[in-house]
């Protein structure tokens, strides 16, 4: 990445200059998106001013708003998640608007934003977290860093919604390592025994990548980081080390296991982070979520939520949970950044889908690719069909892969081994590889905030993405609902598309319960079927050769 090109846009403008992007992996032509025959048209129209939280600096504020745009003027527009969840955003005396950084904040006594890391010197915060982030690249804090950064350091607890890979991670992590000081043993003052701070987020990857963000800051002093595993839980057993530790990041399950052992305790946590909270407060994570807040019983617990989306209903959830919140939303909620491109393409049905995909990747293209499936035995048969078919790299991870084949596969990734990498939604949300230019969705995603998370691994800290859904007859009913988010992100989408009937919300209920073969190659399936019916037919006849034998034997026997 550029630097200052992530300055700038996450600031508030930036012309991108091709001949200052990071260099290509391969220095292939690069496709255009309207050559595609199948793609249905989004190409870029103009972004909306709204949502132009990124080039305004550029323009120094006078950018007009789009005209070509076909979103409704005037007063804020219902985003695509409103819709889907009802809700209307209230405007309220307490609500304010930034139109320098297109941020929106709502609550009591909101502490002003800061437009340098400079400017948070007013603050108490330790001169080696001001090195850490020179030395690691942090030159000027993102819009939700400007505004989050003094909230927390407030000690206000907050509700934060900013579109992905706009440095959300930060953002929680300067003003906890602020508010700790320094290492708990060598901390003076009010530091009591125990786990100081928590993190909690959906996947054990996300949670190694914000430990490794951690020992960023960490640099120069022993803080006591622990990526919660079962065998850093194990290492944690005897009570004296545990009220050693500054800071944990974890998966619920594995917290609330450690709960219920007896083997760790909460109640000196003084910063309770809920990443990817709209993920964490949903109906399969809320159980566990509920014990750790229990659990963290500190009368100064401070507790922030960070999500690219937040719909009504999670959001009604969380500003339950917050005393006295800040909300703060950068941008339009739920919507991807307008630096990825967003196409679909039509595939007829799901046998289509792998000619379509091999067709692409015979095209020059970005690696890695990122690859999105419904399922992981999708994703290994897609895996197979690709190396099958002669593409080179291809990777593969999901939930049912070992810990050590997870590992392996995003070590792959990370050091720039993997071209093709086909997932879930295991990776759909948090995961930070800045090389990604290109995301495919090769079946259609569950929900909005499926979309918004899965394509939001490109585009990421400035830089451009590219991102492809395909849809089949069977997506159809589900089109306009996404549709709607690439209107909302500031492209264009085709009248046709614009024209389907609104799916109700039953019927939207249905997106992500479309069924979809195991395997993405029906001829493999015969290929296989026969290849076990020979398999079957060969050990048949050798056992039917052997009885042969066996009587022939036996009359033999009594021949004799
Ligand atoms: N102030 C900054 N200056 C330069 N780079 C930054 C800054 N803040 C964050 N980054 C980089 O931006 C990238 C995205 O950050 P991060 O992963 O925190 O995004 P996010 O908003 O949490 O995304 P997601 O919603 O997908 O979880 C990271 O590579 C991070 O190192």
């Amino acid at each position: 990445m550029s630097n200052e090109a992530f300055r700038l846009l996450s600031r508030g403008g930036a012309a991108f200059d091709k001949s200052k992007s990071e260099v290509q992996l391969f220095n292939k032509k690069k496709r255009t998106q309207g050559k595609d025959s199948t793609a249905v048209n989004s190409e870029s129209g103009q972004i909306p001013l709204e949502l132009d939280f990124f080039k305004y600096a550029q323009n120094n504020g006078k950018r007009k708003p789009s005209e070509s745009s076909n979103q409704p003027k005037g007063k804020r527009r219902k985003t695509a998640s409103d819709e889907e969840d009802g809700d209307e955003e209230e405007t309220s005396p307490k609500e304010r608007k930034s139109t320098t950084h297109r941020v929106t904040t709502k609550g009591t006594n909101v502490p002003s934003h800061v437009d340098s890391f400079e400017e948070l010197k007013t603050y108490t915060i330790p001169s080696h977290l001001f090195a850490n982030l020179a030395s690691n690249g942090y030159r000027d804090p993102t819009s939700i860093q400007s505004y989050c950064i003094p909230i927390m350091l407030e000690g206000r607890d907050i509700a934060a919604i900013s579109p992905t890979g706009t440095g959300k991670t930060l953002a929680y992590l300067l003003p906890i390592f602020s508010k700790l000081g320094s290492p708990a043993p060598s901390s003076s003052g009010d530091v009591g025994t125990g786990v100081r701070a928590v993190i909690v987020v959906p996947t054990r990857e996300l949670a190694h990548q914000i430990h490794n963000e951690c020992l960023k800051l960490a640099q120069g002093r022993k803080w006591k980081l622990v990526l919660f595993s079962k065998a850093t839980a194990n290492s944690l057993s005897q009570k004296a080390a545990r009220d050693k530790v500054d800071i944990i990041i974890s998966t619920p399950l594995r917290l609330v296991a450690a709960l219920r052992e007896g083997n760790l305790e909460l109640n000196n946590v003084r910063h309770l982070v809920l990443d990817e909270a709209d993920r964490m407060l949903d109906t399969e994570f809320m159980p566990q979520i509920q014990e750790i807040v229990a659990a963290c019983s500190h009368s100064r617990l401070q507790k922030a939520l960070f999500s690219a989306t937040l719909p009504a209903g999670a959001e009604r959830l969380a500003m339950e949970m917050l005393d006295d919140p800040v909300r703060v939303v950068v941008g339009l909620k739920d919507t991807p950044l307008p630096l990825i491109a967003q196409s679909l393409t039509y595939v007829a049905d799901d046998p289509s889908k792998l000619p379509s995909l091999l067709t692409y990747l015979a095209q020059p293209y970005d690696p890695p690719v990122l690859i999105f499936t419904s399922t992981q035995t999708r994703a290994t048969s897609l895996a197979e069909e690709l190396v099958l078919n002669g593409i080179s790299n291809v990777d593969c991870l999901h939930a049912g892969m070992t810990q050590k084949e997870r590992d392996d596969s995003l070590s792959r990734m990370r050091k720039g081994e993997s071209w093709v990498m086909i997932t879930t939604e295991v990776m759909a949300r948090g995961m930070d590889f800045k090389g990604v230019r290109e995301v495919i969705n090769y079946d259609f995603p569950t929900t909005i905030q499926s979309y918004v998370h899965r394509i939001g691994r490109t585009g990421r800290a400035g830089r451009e993405g590219k991102a492809v859904t395909f849809f089949t007859d069977e997506d159809a009913p589900y089109l306009k609902v996404i549709a709607n988010v690439i209107l909302q992100s500031g492209f264009t989408v085709p009248d046709w598309i614009l024209k389907l009937p609104k799916p109700s919300k039953l019927k939207r209920r249905q997106m992500g319960k479309v069924k979809r073969p195991d395997i993405v190659n029906p001829a493999r399936k015969v290929g296989r079927r026969d290849a076990v019916k020979k398999r079957d037919m060969v050990a048949g006849s050798k056992r039917r050769a052997a009885k042969v034998a066996e009587n022939s034997s036996g009359r033999n026997i009594v021949a004799f």
